[in-house]
This record gives C-alpha cells, sequence and structure tokens, in this order.
C-alpha cells in the first residue's frame, strides 16, 4: 500500500489534483501496486471518477443531516471513497471517536488507516483492528529526513505493537520519506507500506519521483 496524502498543498490546486491522480493511476497499473490517494474532501468525487482508490484525509464521527461543515463517513462513501485516514498528526481526534469511526468504516465496508505520533498509540489503536495504523513522528513530517532512516526503531516497535494485537492490522510507516531508499528502508523494516505526502506532491517530477518509490514495492 503506497499512499499519498495531497493534503492542501498548493502545488495540487485547480487541475493538478486530477493530473497527479492520473500519474498515480498509471504508475500503480505499470508496477501492478496499489496506489491509494488522499484529495482534498471537496474533490473526492472528481477523483474517484479517475481511481479505485481515493481515500477522504479526515472524518468526522457526526450524524448524516443537520451537520454542516463536518465530513461524514456515509456521504464519504457516496462520493466512491475506499476509505478515509483517520486522526492525522494535523487533525487529531478524541480516542473515543477514533473508536467509533474505526467500527462505522468497518461496517461501512471501508477501509480505516489510523494515524499515530508513537508506538505507544499504534499499540493502543491497533487493537481496535483497523486496516491500517500508519505511523508518523510528528517532528519529522515534511522535514525531508526520513522517519525509516532517522528512527528506525519507532517502525520496528510498531510492527511489533501491531503483531502483538493479533488481528489483521497492518502497519504503514511515513513522515519525511522523500527516495525509493527511504521506501526501501521503510518495507525492509517491517513496514506493509507507506503515507507520503511533501516527497511527492513537492517533487518537480511526479512520474520520476512516483516512479522511484512504486519500483521498491515490486523488490519484496
Ligand atoms: O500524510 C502524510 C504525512 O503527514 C507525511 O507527510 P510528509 O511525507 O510530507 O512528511
Amino acid at each position: 500500500m503506497f499512499v499519498i496524502n495531497f493534503k492542501n498543498y498548493e502545488e495540487i490546486a485547480g487541475e493538478n489534483a486530477t493530473r497527479l491522480t492520473k500519474i498515480a493511476t498509471e504508475v500503480a497499473k505499470k508496477y501492478e501496486i496499489t496506489i491509494a490517494v488522499c484529495p482534498p474532501q471537496h474533490l473526492l468525487s472528481e477523483i474517484s471518477k479517475i481511481s479505485s482508490n481515493v481515500f477522504a484525509q479526515h472524518l468526522d464521527n457526526s450524524k448524516i443531516g443537520s451537520t454542516t461543515g463536518f465530513v461524514i463517513p456515509e456521504i464519504v462513501k457516496k462520493s466512491n471513497a475506499k476509505g478515509s485516514l483517520i486522526n492525522h498528526s494535523e487533525h487529531r481526534i478524541p480516542p473515543k471517536e477514533i473508536e467509533d469511526l474505526v467500527n462505522r468504516l468497518r461496517n461501512l465496508g471501508m477501509i480505516s488507516i489510523v494515524c499515530v505520533q508513537d508506538v505507544k498509540e499504534a499499540q493502543m489503536y491497533a487493537k481496535l483492528n483497523p486496516n491500517y495504523i500508519a505511523i508518523e513522528p510528528p517532528e519529522l513530517i515534511g522535514s525531508g529526513k526520513a522517519v525509516s532512516k532517522e528512527k528506525p526503531e519507532i517502525i520496528t516497535e510498531s510492527v511489533q505493537a501491531v503483531k502483538e494485537a493479533n488481528n489483521s492490522t497492518q502497519l504503514l510507516c511515513g513522515a519525511g520519506i522523500v527516495s525509493g531508499e527511504d521506501v526501501s528502508q521503510a518495507l525492509k523494516l517491517g513496514a506493509k507500506g507507506i503515507l507520503v505526502a511533501s516527497g511527492i506532491v513537492k517533487s518537480t517530477d511526479w512520474q520520476k519521483s512516483i516512479e522511484e518509490f512504486a519500483v521498491e514495492f515490486t523488490k519484496k
């Protein structure tokens, strides 16, 4: 699983979100891997027309109906999103809401990626049996310094924490990943995939950087 979070970077504004998704989709096909994209919420429907692996960046555990401005799982599903990030480091939510959202997505047949900041949180939330836990030390996000190189022990310890939950949850890792070597290192440490943003979105050649990352998944 190779997840590209578009965040709200200027580089993906306007038609560029579509262009980036098209490139990601073509590369995924070429290397026969899964590349998921997380566009800004208002583009979920549009981007879902060109990719079947579209995830929301955030969800609220609010009801369908009179909940202005909240992002509702059932509504997001109708936009053909396959799942969502939950509790991203830049949009944290309380533990009870995380639990409710993981269950809600499971009932909806959607994929949950719960973001955590440290091993303790990985351990705690893996017990909820989300599809994925994504470990991201906040200080490395957007830094260009890869978690897989700077803090490899965080990945190995999180792999262990997820294993101990003894369910089907898998580990992704993110923060500062900018090269194929960073991806390779993450996979060698036991991560099943990566969650990346700036390393792709801010690169000057999207095709080249996505391919550089993708090829590492074929070596496993
Ligand atoms: O959602 C993505 C993560 O926050 C990682 O961001 P980054 O690749 O820019 O470090």
